[in-house]
């Protein structure tokens, strides 16, 4: 599945400076809930997803909000177990919503939309450990990381290596182009 076409495609691809949720900016953006808008797309990137996962034995799917909501119900569709997700809780942190049911021992997978340092993801999965879950893997549509180690297998459907620059040595900064918050 050529993912970055279909970001092109749907105008999910964005040009200019922008504001990460790391603090960090960049010149490109992916704006994932353009491109999930589309049922047909969200659907194929689920059972995309789901099959590079399909040998482990998973009671759930969870995802950070907004992005990991879809992500985590698509996914989840494919692989036929429970969908999860992790809401924000203030700085820095996520929790678990009333009514969402997850048991100690249970086995799941996180899914991201876009991993840049990978924080969020890393979040969620503190959310879900903390009811007594377990992550057995990461699974991401798109890592524009340096690099990130879950310390479980960690499996994308596409790598790109997009540049980000801390504010202090963003080029973009010192051209004057406008950050966008987005
Ligand atoms: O790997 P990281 O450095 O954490 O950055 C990537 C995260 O940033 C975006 O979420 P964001 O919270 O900005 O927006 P959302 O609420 O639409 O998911 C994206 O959906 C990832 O969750
Ligand atoms: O790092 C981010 O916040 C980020 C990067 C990106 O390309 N897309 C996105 O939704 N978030
Ligand atoms: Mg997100």
């Amino acid at each position: 599945m050529d993912v970055l076409k279909l970001y092109r495609e749907t105008g999910a691809y964005l040009e200019g400076h922008f504001l990460l949720r790391s603090g960090l900016h960049s010149p490109k953006f992916l704006q994932s809930t353009t491109l999930m808008q589309h049922p047909i797309y969200a659907e194929a990137i689920g059972e995309a997803l789901g099959e590079l996962f399909d040998d482990l034995d998973l009671d759930f799917v969870i995802g950070p909000a907004m992005g990991g909501v879809v992500l985590a119900f698509v996914t989840a569709k494919a692989l036929g177990v429970r969908a999860l997700f992790a809401e924000k809780e203030g700085e820095g942190q996520m929790g678990i919503r009333e009514g969402l049911t997850l048991h100690p021992g249970e086995r799941f997978l996180a899914v991201e939309d876009v991993v840049t340092t990978g924080g969020s993801v890393q979040r969620a999965i503190r959310a879900a450990e903390a009811k007594g879950a377990r992550c057995v893997a990461v699974g991401a549509i798109i890592d524009r990381s340096q690099g990130v180690d879950f310390g479980v297998p960690f499996k994308v459907l596409t790598r790109l290596e997009f540049p980000t620059y801390a504010p202090e040595d963003c080029p973009l900064c010192s051209q004057g182009v406008p950050l966008q918050e987005v």
